[in-house]
């Protein structure tokens, strides 16, 4: 039997992931050890070999076919346009993409004007901005702690994600407007679908059956 391999998102998702799978008996417990340096894990009886990865590198592993399987963002998902089948909403790391920034900004995107907008996120922010409202906007890549943006006046706007709302606030900021909702996704690859099909329905099924 061929190994399937999972690719899991490092970071805010890891934890409940491999929750989820040690729900549905897939354990892999080399994986815990806060210390190990390892980067891929066996599980011998199941055939199955699981790996965590940068969150944005996860949809790259699928599509090409390094992991067969993966779990990862939904705005990960978006931001990188993979080709590859998302099949299944976990349910966590439930958050929204937002476009946000002080209440006075809320006029620049009444009356379409050409703002700035940073973001973590540039192809979300341009298929919002260029394809949903049709409003030129100028677009910053950033890398992180993207609130700065507006408060050092590098952007008008930003576009990131909102959970809590706790780090708009503290930051004088808030949601101007709401693009889409956010959550954990499984995605597999598609040669993998064809060839694995009844062992990914199944562990599609097993999933079903824990959220
Ligand atoms: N409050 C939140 N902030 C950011 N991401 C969240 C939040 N809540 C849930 N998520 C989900 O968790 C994922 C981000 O995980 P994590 O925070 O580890 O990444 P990151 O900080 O964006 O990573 P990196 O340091 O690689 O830029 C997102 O892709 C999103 O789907
Ligand atoms: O609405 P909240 O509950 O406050 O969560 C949202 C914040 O969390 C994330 O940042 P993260 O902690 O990942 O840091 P980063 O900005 O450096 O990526 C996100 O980019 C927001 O800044």
């Amino acid at each position: 039997m061929k190994y399937l391999t999972f690719a899991l998102a490092k970071g805010r998702l890891a934890k409940k992931s491999l929750a989820l799978f040690e729900q549905i008996g897939i354990s892999m417990d080399e994986m815990k050890d806060p210390d190990t340096r390892k980067l891929i894990f066996v599980n011998e009886d199941l055939k199955i070999k699981m790996f965590l990865a940068k969150a944005s590198d996860v949809p790259t592993y699928v599509e090409y076919g390094a992991a067969d399987i993966g779990v990862v963002g939904k705005d990960t998902l978006l931001e990188e346009g993979r080709r590859l089948y998302e099949v299944l909403d976990l349910g966590f790391g439930k958050c929204r993409m937002c476009v946000c920034g002080p209440k006075s900004a809320a006029e620049y995107l009444q009356h379409q004007e050409l703002i700035r907008v940073a973001s973590k996120y540039p192809n979300i922010a341009k298929d919002y901005f260029y394809n949903k409202k049709h409003q030129t906007v100028e677009i910053i890549k950033l890398h992180g702690s993207v609130e700065l943006a507006p408060i050092v006046g590098l952007s008008e706007v930003i576009v990131d994600i909102v959970e809590t709302g706790t780090t708009l606030k503290e930051n004088g900021l808030e949601v101007l407007e709401e693009i889409c909702p956010l959550s954990a996704r499984v995605v597999v690859n598609q040669v993998s679908m064809k060839m694995e099909n009844e062992r990914i329905m199944k562990l599609i099924r097993d999933i079903k059956t824990v959220i």
